[in-house]
């Protein structure tokens, strides 16, 4: 039987490491506020816009919601995010993707000033990663490797296989197993013997965006596996990327989809807003 790992309730532990903190921030005059931007009423977006502005409200900081209709110009985008750029009161900014197709997701995210972009997508914080400096890093790696740490799994010298290769979780996930001294093997949908790879992880991770998807035939007995797949049937319910009730009894340690990497995804995104209090003057 695998250890579950628990993201509700470590991320519930951040939320109220980070509540302490921003108090003390407050004593000493510094404020934070997060800036959300989403364009359009996809539904799932907006659970997610919701779950963001109530974590800004239990922490302490200011959030500020702007809606805009899906039929908003990229241009009307762009000036809108160079406003709370130029914003003393707005430290953070964060776009909801994916944007409406009308619109150039990499350009809205270079308009974003790289030190309010907690999200981690500018190139310049991407940049940063890749070369080992500082900037923000995104949302859900970092959760990742906070979920690892907090459950005493070991990272230096194993082998972790990383599967799926997107700008938001797959590439930035190797680069910070990387710099845990992890040796790192990133696949995807060209993968061959996509199997026979998976089957070697000592650490498993799962970002490919198809439903339950890795079975107990892609698992190593007594691998760690960390699911960041979210899917939602015609009743609600959510399934990750992994089969979990097959590949739990094999794992020693294994995330749930829900309540595994989702909320550690917004307690990293809080540690990033309150982030632009610890270094401002
Ligand atoms: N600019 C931008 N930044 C993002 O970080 C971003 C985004 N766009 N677009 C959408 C994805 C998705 N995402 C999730 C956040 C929390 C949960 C989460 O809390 N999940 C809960 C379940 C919540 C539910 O019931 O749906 C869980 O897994 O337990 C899931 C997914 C952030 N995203």
């Amino acid at each position: 039987m695998a250890k579950l790992i628990d993201g509700k309730r470590i991320s519930a532990e951040i939320k109220d490491e980070l509540k302490r903190e921003v108090a003390e921030w407050k004593e000493k005059g510094k404020e934070a506020a997060l800036a959300v931007i989403q364009v359009g009423n996809d539904p799932a977006s907006s659970v997610y816009v919701r779950n963001k502005k109530r974590a800004c409200e239990y922490i302490g900081i200011g959030s500020l919601n702007y809606e805009l209709p899906e039929e908003t110009t990229e241009a009307e985008l762009l000036d809108l995010i160079a406003e709370l750029n130029a914003k003393k009161e707005v430290s953070g900014i964060l776009v909801q993707l994916p944007l409406p197709k009308h619109m150039d997701e990499d350009k809205v995210i270079r308009a974003i000033d790289p030190a309010k972009d907690v999200d981690g997508f500018h190139p310049q914080n991407v940049g940063a990663l890749v070369i080992g400096q500082k900037g923000f890093v995104s949302c859900t790696p970092a959760g990742i490797i906070e979920l690892l740490k907090r459950n005493d799994i070991e990272i230096d010298g194993k082998h972790c296989v990383v599967v799926g290769r997107s700008n938001i979780v797959g590439k930035p996930m190797a680069l910070l197993m990387l710099r845990e001294n992890a040796t790192v093997t990133v696949t995807h949908s060209h993968t061959t013997n996509l199997k026979e790879i998976c089957k070697q992880a000592d650490i498993l991770i799962v970002a490919i965006g198809k439903n339950q998807f890795i079975t107990a035939d892609y698992v190593k007995e007594g691998a760690v596996v960390i699911d960041v797949g979210i899917h939602r049937d015609e009743n609600n319910k959510l399934s990750g990327d992994v089969k979990f009730d097959e590949v739990e009894p094999l794992a020693s340690a294994i995330t749930p989809v829900p309540g595994g990497v989702g909320p550690m995804t917004i307690a990293m995104l809080m540690n990033n807003c309150v982030e632009t209090m610890r270094y401002t003057i």
